[in-house]
């Protein structure tokens, strides 16, 4: 794959546009701001994940060697460039879409920044970062698409599945993250309280998530294709529980992140456009 698309994680970029979808089908917008506000999340996350990888690239030489800028097919200082670039365009267009739209740009871009930094090695607060901005991108659909409650409810599903899967994902980077000085939660409190912690997040989202058809924002369609998500999770937690090793880690924090694909057609099942167009509202 072409570095430059590789060192943007296209995949995260792509589940963090589908928030913006999803805000749409559940508002029924299908505007030039969709696709505008599509293109900001898209941008500010490949962003992020360049950032990310340029402050880590000592840290990837030992986890991820083959990832862009250790391999040395992009150099630090051009991938330092590139985010940039990438972050000033996603702010220009968030402040056509509106103030509030920008000032949430800029604040998630200097976020990520301070994150990849300094904040990602501190325990759990690094976690938290991400996850806040992980469920700020439902968010930033809805102020754009106006559908703030229901965004930020989705937001903090979000927040609880991607703390899950930050925690598993330190598991799986101990080594390095200790051979770099990281106070990670695996590092502070070990493995086993670190499994706890994950498979505390997956069931407790898992566990309330049909309260997203009781309160009315998903239609019955949410349910059968949220089974299966929840599914995907409850085994994930069942891993992580059993064993903490690193292999587990990494086959669970990839569990995790199948779970929350099938969680987006869960979302799209019971989104008021799609249960319209069958004819079931
Ligand atoms: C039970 C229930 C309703 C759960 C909700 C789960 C859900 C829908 C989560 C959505 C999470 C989301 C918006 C993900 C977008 C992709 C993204 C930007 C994730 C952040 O990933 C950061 C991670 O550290 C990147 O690592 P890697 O994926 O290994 O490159
Ligand atoms: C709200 C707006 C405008 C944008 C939101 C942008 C989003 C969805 C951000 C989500 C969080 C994200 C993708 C941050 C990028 C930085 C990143 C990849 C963090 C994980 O880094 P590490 O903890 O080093 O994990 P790796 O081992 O995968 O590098
Ligand atoms: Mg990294």
């Amino acid at each position: 794959m072409n570095p430059y698309i590789e060192i943007l994680r296209p995949v995260n970029a792509v589940m963090a546009v589908i928030t913006v979808i999803l805000m749409a089908l559940i508002t029924g917008r299908f505007d030039s701001a969709v696709l505008l506000a599509s293109a900001v999340v898209f941008m500010a996350t490949g962003a992020g994940n360049v950032i990310n990888d340029y402050f880590d690239h000592e840290i990837d030489a030992i986890n991820r060697p083959k990832r862009p800028i250790p391999s040395g097919r992009i150099s630090r200082a051009t991938a330092g460039i590139y985010s940039a670039v990438l972050f000033a365009a996603a702010s220009i267009t968030g402040f056509y879409l509106g103030l509030l739209p920008g000032l949430v740009v800029v604040s998630s871009s200097l976020l990520m920044v301070y994150y990849a930094w300094s904040l990602k090695r501190r325990c759990l607060v690094g976690n938290i970062t991400i996850s806040f901005l992980t469920g700020l991108s439902f968010v930033f659909g809805g102020i754009v698409l106006g559908e703030v409650r229901v965004s930020v409810i989705l937001g903090l599903y979000a927040f609880l599945m991607t703390m899950a899967r930050e925690v598993v994902k330190d598991m799986e980077d101990v080594e390095g993250d200790r051979a770099e000085g990281a106070t990670t939660l695996p590092i502070t409190h070990g493995m086993r309280v670190s499994g706890l912690l994950a498979a505390a997040f997956m069931l407790i989202a898992s566990l309330t998530s049909p309260s997203l058809y009781i309160l009315g924002v998903f239609s019955v369609l949410y349910i059968p294709v949220l089974l299966f998500a929840v599914a995907v999770f409850l085994r994930a937690a069942i891993m992580i529980l059993r064993s903490q090793d690193r292999a587990t880690a990494s086959r669970t924090s990839k569990l995790i992140k199948v779970g929350m694909a099938v969680t987006f057609i869960a979302f799209a099942a019971g989104s008021r456009t799609i249960t319209a167009l069958l004819g079931l509202q």
